[in-house]
């Protein structure tokens, strides 16, 4: 096919959505993706249990590994306060170059800055760069191996503080189970999962919530 999959996704959302309406353009990927071609976006049962999770927390600094098309950095920077920001990372240019134009098209971009580039590299210098004292909120959601030494780069580079909330998509489907074995064994954090569905299918997955305690 001459367009990739996040490029069509991306026609979807001029086609569908309401420019500068957040939540036309969420269900606009949800109903293309869900009808038309599946695609890694969490999806609209998680993004629920998201939605939640992000509105009790309430953070002011948010980070998100692994932005993919832009679908839950939308779903995440249209529940922040004013003010608040969203840090989201992606390693692939093809995929943050559509990202871009769906935040764009959503009217987020002033909450939310798409840092290119490997989450090991990018951690360290998020203080130096971006200012960030540390993160009150991590959605992990980019590459399952990623999410256990991402987290101790997180804990090693004073990013999380006492209260920060880790949220991790699919640690069952494909499943991280040395994420799980990580945050459920260790004494520095209180983890809870929340059953759901793998996005836009009838499979299991879910959400690892885990609070870091300091
Ligand atoms: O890699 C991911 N990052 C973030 N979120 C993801 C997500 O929400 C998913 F549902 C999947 C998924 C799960 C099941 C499946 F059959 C296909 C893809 C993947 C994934 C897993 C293995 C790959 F080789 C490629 C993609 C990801
Ligand atoms: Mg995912």
């Amino acid at each position: 096919t001459r367009t990739s999959r996040p490029q069509r996704i991306l026609k979807a959302v001029q086609k569908n959505a309401t420019k500068g309406d957040p939540e036309s353009v969420i269900s606009a990927i949800d109903h293309y993706c869900r009808h038309k071609e599946w695609a890694m976006n969490v999806g609209d049962d998680k993004g629920l249990i998201l939605d939640s999770v992000l509105t009790e927390v309430n953070p002011s600094t948010a980070l998100e590994l692994g932005t993919y098309c832009g679908y839950s950095t939308v779903r995440i920077a249209r529940l922040l306060s004013p003010g608040s920001k969203l840090i989201t990372v992606e390693f692939n240019p093809a995929f943050a170059a559509v990202a871009r134009q769906i935040i764009a098209y959503a009217g987020l971009q002033d909450k939310i800055t798409l840092v290119e580039g490997p989450s090991g590299d990018l951690i360290p210098k998020m203080k130096e760069r971006f200012g960030i004292k540390s993160f009150d909120f991590v959605f992990l959601d980019h590459w399952k191996d990623r999410y256990e030494p991402d987290t101790k780069l997180l804990e090693d580079c004073g990013l999380l503080k006492k209260g920060t909330v880790l949220l991790a998509d699919n640690v069952i489907c494909p499943g991280t189970p040395e994420y799980l074995k990580y945050v459920r064994n260790s004494p520095r954090y209180e983890s809870r999962y929340y059953k759901s569905n793998l996005e836009y299918s009838k499979v299991e997955d879910g959400l690892e919530k885990s609070v870091f305690l300091g």
